[in-house]
């Protein structure tokens, strides 16, 4: 059970690397399996008279793989393998490995040979790590182990082995292990190269997403305003009537600028598109975060208040139509004064928006006719 500290250590990491630690503990995991297998193998042969060790021996052996293994658990837990350049720590596990498999094999006399097969399986974890220099050196490692443990018995215990059948069982370790190396190189460019194809398709969805992005942009958004547009607006009003509850309504003006077919042909389209854009900045800046505010045709936009009466709509309405014919434009003379006309209505759950809109729209034909520069309210949205 990992304590307090480690478990935050883990959580706290950013998600990417959280991830592969937790990779590491499941290769970790694996070669406990191993060595767990390997140590069954030795007690069946401590049983069976191979194992030439008294049994405190045996604990001592067993013991010092389990300490050194509960040190590795402990540097993946901490996050401290996070300080090495490989944080798998395969060189480090490869090499405790080989050198207490050697120690074994050194009590286990003509059964020695039968477990020389666990060093290539100890090696095989560092193929997708280790590099072939890496790979090579620690193969040495396991030969000259083995190799060592060969040489002690013909020096110190003659006539103890088979000195062909030994020599040939090295050999065979050797061609084993050059095979793997080899091998190990062909992984690693294979992995090399799906890692680099993985990198270029991650650069292909990430401008993917961007063009996504931009694309919506430009389907939502009014380019000369900035403004959502009116699709944008409409999808969002059904979402957000949906989240009503029963007494709950939505404010609705339709904002019609006054004679601005006037500014256009008397001052140019440039000085339009001007007030156009001045105006959707000051409607912005007058309305609260979460009110929405759209372009809706040419000069004509609409504005949606969440959770507001009659009267709320009507003062935000007005506060809008004010400042707004105070503004002054470069291109206007300067007592030119710009004027809106709006039509107000609500919208509840229940309510059809089509329906909603066009008595706005009706509203602010009424505020047009009564001569302009006006909010008016449609008769419905009293009811
Ligand atoms: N500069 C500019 N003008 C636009 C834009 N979109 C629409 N218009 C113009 O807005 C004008 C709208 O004129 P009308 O519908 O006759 O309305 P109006 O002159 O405002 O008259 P009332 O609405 O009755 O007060 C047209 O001349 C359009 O060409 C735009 O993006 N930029």
């Amino acid at each position: 059970m990992p304590s307090r500290k480690s478990r935050h250590k883990m959580t706290s990491m950013d998600p990417n690397q959280a991830k592969f630690q937790a990779l590491r503990l499941q290769r970790f995991y694996m070669a406990q399996l191993n060595y767990l297998i390997t140590y069954t193998v030795i007690c069946a042969a401590w049983l069976a008279d191979q194992y030439q060790a008294s049994a405190p021996m045996l604990a001592v052996h067993i013991g010092l793989g389990v300490a050194t293994q509960l040190g590795f658990y402990w540097l993946i837990r901490s996050g401290r393998n996070l300080r090495y350049r490989d944080p798998s720590l395969t060189s480090g596990q490869i090499i405790v490995a080989t050198l207490l498999l050697t120690y074994l094999l050194a009590y286990l006399g003509s059964f020695r040979g039968s477990l020389i097969m666990v060093y290539p399986i100890i090696l095989m974890f560092g193929v997708f790590q280790l590099s072939r220099r890496e790979f090579l050196s620690h193969s040495l490692l396991a030969l000259t182990g083995y190799g060592s443990l060969i040489a002690y018995d013909y020096i110190y215990n003659p006539g103890t082995q088979d000195l062909p059948l030994t020599l040939l069982q090295w050999f065979v370790l050797a061609c084993i292990l050059g095979w793997l190396s080899m091998f190990c190189s062909y992984i690693r460019e294979l992995r090399e190269r799906l890692q680099r194809r993985h990198y270029t398709l991650q650069a292909h969805q990430e401008t993917l997403k961007g063009m996504m992005g931009q694309l919506q942009n430009l389907a939502t958004t009014d380019a000369l305003t900035g403004l959502a547009n009116r699709r944008y607006f409409i999808d969002e009003t059904r979402r957000r009537m949906a989240l009503l509850g029963p007494r709950q309504q939505l404010g609705l003006a339709l904002i019609d600028l006054d004679h601005f077919k006037r500014i256009n042909d008397l001052y140019g389209h440039a000085v339009g598109d001007e007030v156009l854009q001045r105006f959707a900045q000051l409607a912005r800046d007058k309305l609260r975060s979460d009110d929405v505010i759209a372009r809706f045709g040419g000069e004509e936009f609409i504005i949606l208040l969440s959770n507001c009466d009659l009267e709320t709509l009507h003062q935000c309405v007005e506060r809008i139509r004010q400042a707004f014919a105070k503004l002054q434009f470069s291109g206007l003379p300067e007592d030119y004064s710009c004027t809106l006309s709006a039509g107000l209505s609500v919208v509840r759950p229940e309510d059809d928006l089509e329906e909603r809109i066009n008595q706005a729209d009706q509203a602010l034909y009424q505020a047009k006719q009564g001569g302009r520069n006006r909010c008016t309210t449609h008769q419905a949205a009293y009811a």
